[in-house]
């Protein structure tokens, strides 16, 4: 029974497909497994470099270009093109069987042979000049091991700058290309290698099988069962995440853990799509309930947008729930307590100054409520003994025994008037509910999927360790540390959550363009993050492939004239067709959000806070940079990135207070700046008023 496979690039064009043709083509390939059986008509190519390449009828003026294999039944559909279209891209093009993963490849074969004399050319001249051949240090050995197969070898070898691999990106064969991109950034061999490693099988395989070739390419291909999956395929032709997976994605999405386990990576690898294959690859297992939760509810809220889209199955969107962990945390208490009232921040700030007064503790507010949360919670700290002996690992200030008995006497009045007016902090509502569920045998969750992970505290693990049984698969972590904008930092192995030896990292960057990335990168540059598990993390490696537009930097005199620029650029994006949906604007604080927010309003543009709900197609989604965590834009503008409010003054201790907190709530800063520089999906703009921030690299 011939099969249909559709090509993931193919896809992405299907979108941009009239509608008649589009049409057609559902109604084509709907009918293609029993139409090949009768005699649907693959016509042969005259003149191809490659005779597996056929065409097939779609309109009076459009043919498809579909790859049919000498031997098995599978029929990959590659491009639909006006008819003389279809005829020349397919004469041009090869097929072929990766060497190293054996995995499908189509380039433009006679591109290639036209370019490189050219290539040669220049490449000579440079020689004279002493310039050294891009891949000199390369070995054709290491070059074959990593799937380089002869004519992309003679090709790579007479290029002399990594540009020339940017042109030629468009027709190398891809896996290739990456390939020899990993190796211009300065990937070792042996990097490479890692990096393809979940893409090469054990197995011997054929070269000239483009069968099995198909098969084992889901990166590239997906094959499709018969024609509602094809319309369902076709229906998001964008959604590529659902249905293609790079190697890497897929090993993380279907391995199998002894326990808890994770992916990290740079933002935009695609932890967040990960995560989301995995709870459904967890749901499709039948073991029970699963849980996919996050830090924000705006997060949870796409994600579960995400879960619906990818679920495919009733019974696996009734497996998966889908909400953050206070919400979690709120409904379990509920079901023992019943609401809590919950006590209000600037109230919370009296609490800590009359506590402290009551005591005669020498601390302010803030420093008493972060000591209370990072050192007493954070530790379930019960008694003024083990405070005394408490490491307060992470707190820069220095206490000597007196000031510490003082710290806990001060906690002690605090907890007392919470209790005596019946008052909660989130913090307490979600160590309560983790009490409740650590007693409970049965407990509500088979697995667990967290995403953001980084920004959860110690008592949202210890709530989420409880929400699961220790087992097999049974937590599922998706994060990275440079993207955490909270002051929770934990150790998840104290915490009962052991990833040792169960972790990987995603490197290719499937967001943004290599231009935006780059310049992101560097706001970090030279910052070291822990990993969560004792350990230091790295963007090492972190890339994307492709290219576009450097960020716009510009300054402005006052905000008046920065936010009139704003709603400028705003408006030329809408002219060019970008959606107001696709278009985001981030703050430091909710204020100038706000006030950018009525900026574009009055411009006539639609906008909204992101505070407000769920973003919407019709409007523009302004927010502060914590809002736009997770989240991504088309075109994103990040305004008032000047040196009073990044670092914002009022989130990072003076040094004289602590010297240790004092660093670390700078490093926050920035990266919270880069969280919101890293949603940009095609252009970024960043504007300030006055002296720019201190944080951001010399030029756009
Ligand atoms: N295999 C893939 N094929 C196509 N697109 C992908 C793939 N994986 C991820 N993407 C796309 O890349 C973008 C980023 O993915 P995702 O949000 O999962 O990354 P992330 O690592 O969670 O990002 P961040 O940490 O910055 O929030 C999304 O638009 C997603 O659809």
């Amino acid at each position: 029974m011939p099969r249909l496979a559709i090509d993931r690039d193919f896809l992405r064009e299907f979108a941009a497909l009239e509608k008649p043709v589009q049409e057609r083509v559902e109604e084509v390939f709907a009918k293609f497994d029993h139409a090949t059986h009768t005699g649907l008509h693959l016509e042969k190519i005259t003149h191809a470099r490659d005779q597996r390449f056929r065409t097939i009828r779609i309109d009076r003026s459009h043919r498809g270009v579909v790859l049919a294999p000498e031997s098995g039944d599978i029929y990959t559909l590659l491009k639909v093109l006006p008819h003389d279209d279809a005829y020349a891209w397919a004469r041009r093009r090869t097929a072929s069987v990766n060497s190293a993963t054996g995995r499908i490849e189509i380039r433009d074969s006679e591109a290639i042979d036209t370019v490189r004399p050219h290539l040669e050319r220049m490449a000579a001249t440079q020689q004279r000049a002493e310039s050294a051949p891009l891949f000199a240090g390369v070995s054709d050995a290491d070059m074959r091991r990593l799937g380089i197969d002869p004519q992309t070898l003679d090709f790579a070898r007479v290029l002399t700058e990594p540009v020339q691999l940017e042109t030629a990106k468009a027709f190398l064969p891809p896996t290739q290309s990456q390939v020899l991109y990993g190796l211009a950034a300065g990937m070792t061999p042996e990097e490479v290698w890692e990096e393809l490693g979940a893409a090469i099988t054990e197995d011997e395989f054929d070269p000239e099988d483009l069968d099995a070739a198909v098969r084992r390419s889901p990166d590239r291909v997906v094959l499709v069962d018969g024609p509602r999956e094809l319309l369902a395929v076709f229906a998001r032709p964008f959604d590529l995440w659902r249905v293609y997976l790079h190697p890497m994605q897929r090993e993380a999405v279907e391995a199998r853990h002894s326990g808890p386990a994770r992916v990290t990576g740079g933002p935009g690898t695609g932890k967040t799509v990960v995560a989301l294959h995995r709870a459904r690859a967890l749901a499709e297992r039948g073991e029970g309930p699963v849980l996919v939760t996050t830090f924000t509810s705006t997060l949870a809220e796409s994600l579960a947008a995400g879960m619906k889209v990818l679920a495919g199955t009733p019974e696996v969107l009734e497996t998966v729930a889908v909400e953050n962990v206070d919400r979690l945390a709120h409904r379990v208490f509920r079901e023992v307590h019943g609401q809590p009232r919950l006590l209000k921040s600037p109230d919370e700030r009296k609490l800590w100054s009359t506590a402290a007064e009551r005591t005669g503790a020498d601390f302010g507010p803030a420093f008493l409520a972060e000591e209370w949360r990072q050192v007493i919670l954070a530790r379930q700290i019960d008694s003024a003994d083990s405070y005394l002996a408490a490491k307060r690992t992470g707190r820069g200030r220095r206490l000597g025994p007196a000031q510490k008995a003082r710290v806990w006497q001060t906690v002690c009045e605090f907890q007392r008037d919470l209790r005596e007016r019946g008052l909660w902090t989130y913090e307490q509502v979600c160590a309560e509910a983790a009490r409740i569920l650590a007693e409970r045998d049965d407990k509500p969750y088979r697995h667990v999927v967290v995403d953001e992970a980084q920004d959860l505290s110690a008592d949202k693990w210890r709530l989420l360790r409880a929400a699961v049984p220790e087992a097999h698969d049974d937590i599922f972590i998706a994060g990275d540390t440079h993207q955490r904008i909270y002051a929770n930092r934990v150790s998840l192995r104290e915490l009962g959550v052991n990833v040792g030896g169960r972790s990987r990292r995603l490197r290719i960057n499937y967001r943004t363009t290599a231009e935006i990335l780059g310049w992101s990168l560097e706001l970090l540059h030279g910052e070291s993050v822990d990993d969560m598990d004792g350990g230091l993390e790295t963007l090492a490696g972190c890339r994307s492939e492709v290219s576009g537009f450097p960020p716009q930097l510009n300054g402005f005199g006052n905000r008046r004239a920065e936010l009139r620029a704003l709603a400028d650029t705003v408006r030329e994006w809408l002219a060019a067709e970008v959606l107001p949906g696709e278009i985001g604007v981030a703050a430091r604080s909710n204020r100038l959000a706000e006030e950018a927010a009525d900026a574009l309003v009055a411009a006539g543009v639609p906008a909204r806070m992101l505070s407000g709900g769920r973003a919407e197609e019709e409007a523009v989604s302004v927010g502060t940079m914590h809002r736009m965590k997770g989240l991504e834009f088309r075109c994103l503008a990040v305004v008032g990135a000047e040196a009073d409010q990044i670092p914002s003054a009022k989130a990072v201790t003076p040094e004289s207070e602590d010297a240790v907190t004092h660093a670390h709530d700078l490093q926050r800063e920035r990266c919270l700046l880069f969280v919101a520089c890293t949603r940009a999906r095609e252009l970024l703009n960043v504007t300030w008023q006055g002296e720019r921030s201190p944080f951001l690299p010399p030029t756009g």
